[in-house]
């Protein structure tokens, strides 16, 4: 049976940090602001900003939601990011994924001032990742959200094995260059690669972020892995669950995440985590 990984309190646990830095940059009397822009009405992603702009408020942090029609062009969007980049007041700039699909996310992405790129997504600063120069450098926040867990539950990566399911640019490539940072002998699977299950077979660390449900199952998993879901999928019966098949799983982990309460809390805490970081590294 395996350890469960708890998400929820590790979340916790760094929110508590992140307000005590918020605090102290206040006493030297610099508030950090985060501005969030959510262009359309898609249900998850308007849960996704409040709870983001909740955890900002309940930290400290100064925090603008801009909401954007969904008929938004990909001009005026561009136009609201230049304006940000240029406001000495704004910090940190996030754009909610996914982007209606008049507008080219990569577009979006490369527009944001690195220096202000909350998500961590701009190239410059995934080129600094994959070259491991994360010095005063945003990364993704869900991989750096799983990376704390790691630490925090005295996971080795060094030498290991391995294996991120996925290749998206919010999960799977930036968390295979954390795990090469960490000196993990990486493999990525994908939806072409060709007999899957014997690659995730051999994996001490499985990271799966494929949006399939339970789309890991008992017999593609190593005795005694490392299991990490970050799955937010619906069940035939709508309730919220991840892309392994937890139940079965568990009986061979070692450690494993659930869903919810593993990986989706970290995300939001390691965000208000890089807020601060940004607006440090900014003065
Ligand atoms: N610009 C970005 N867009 C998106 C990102 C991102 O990192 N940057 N990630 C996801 C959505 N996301 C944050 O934006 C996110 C997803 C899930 C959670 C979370 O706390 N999940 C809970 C369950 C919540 C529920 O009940 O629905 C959990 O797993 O326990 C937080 C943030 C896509 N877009």
């Amino acid at each position: 049976m395996s350890q469960i990984i708890d998400g929820k309190s590790l979340a916790a646990e760094i929110d508590a940090q992140t307000m005590v830095e918020t605090e102290q940059l206040k006493q030297n009397g610099i508030t950090p602001h985060l501005v969030v822009i959510l262009v359309g009405e898609d249900g998850a992603s308007q849960i996704y900003v409040r709870n983001k702009e909740r955890r900002a408020q309940k930290l400290g942090i100064k925090s603008t939601v801009i909401k954007m029609d969904s008929d938004t062009t990909e001009k005026e969007l561009l136009a609201k990011i230049h304006e940000l980049n240029q406001d000495v007041d704004v910090n940190a700039i996030l754009v909610q994924m996914p982007l209606p699909k008049q507008i080219d996310e990569f577009k979006v992405i490369m527009a944001i001032d690195p220096k202000k790129d909350a998500d961590g997504f701009h190239p410059v600063n995934v080129g600094r990742l994959f070259e491991n120069e994360i010095a005063q450098t945003p990364v993704a926040c869900t991989p750096q959200g799983i990376m704390e867990m790691f630490k925090k539950y005295q996971i080795s990566l060094d030498g290991k094995n391995a294996v991120v399911v996925g290749r998206s640019t919010i999960v799977g490539k930036p968390m295979a260059a954390l795990l090469l940072n960490a000196n993990a002998t990486v493999t990525v699977v994908h939806s072409h690669t060709k007999d899957l299950k014997e690659i995730t077979k051999k994996a001490d660390i499985l990271v799966v972020a494929t949006g399939i449900a339970h789309f890991i199952k008992a017999d593609q998993v190593k005795d005694g892995a490392v299991v990490i879901d970050v799955g937010m999928d619906r069940d035939e019966n709508g309730k919220l669950t991840g892309d392994v098949d937890f139940e079965k799983v568990q009986e061979k982990a070692s450690f494993i995440t659930p869903v919810p309460k593993g990986v989706g809390p970290m995300t939001i805490s390691m965000l208000m985590k890089q807020t601060i970081d940004l607006t440090r590294w900014s003065v």
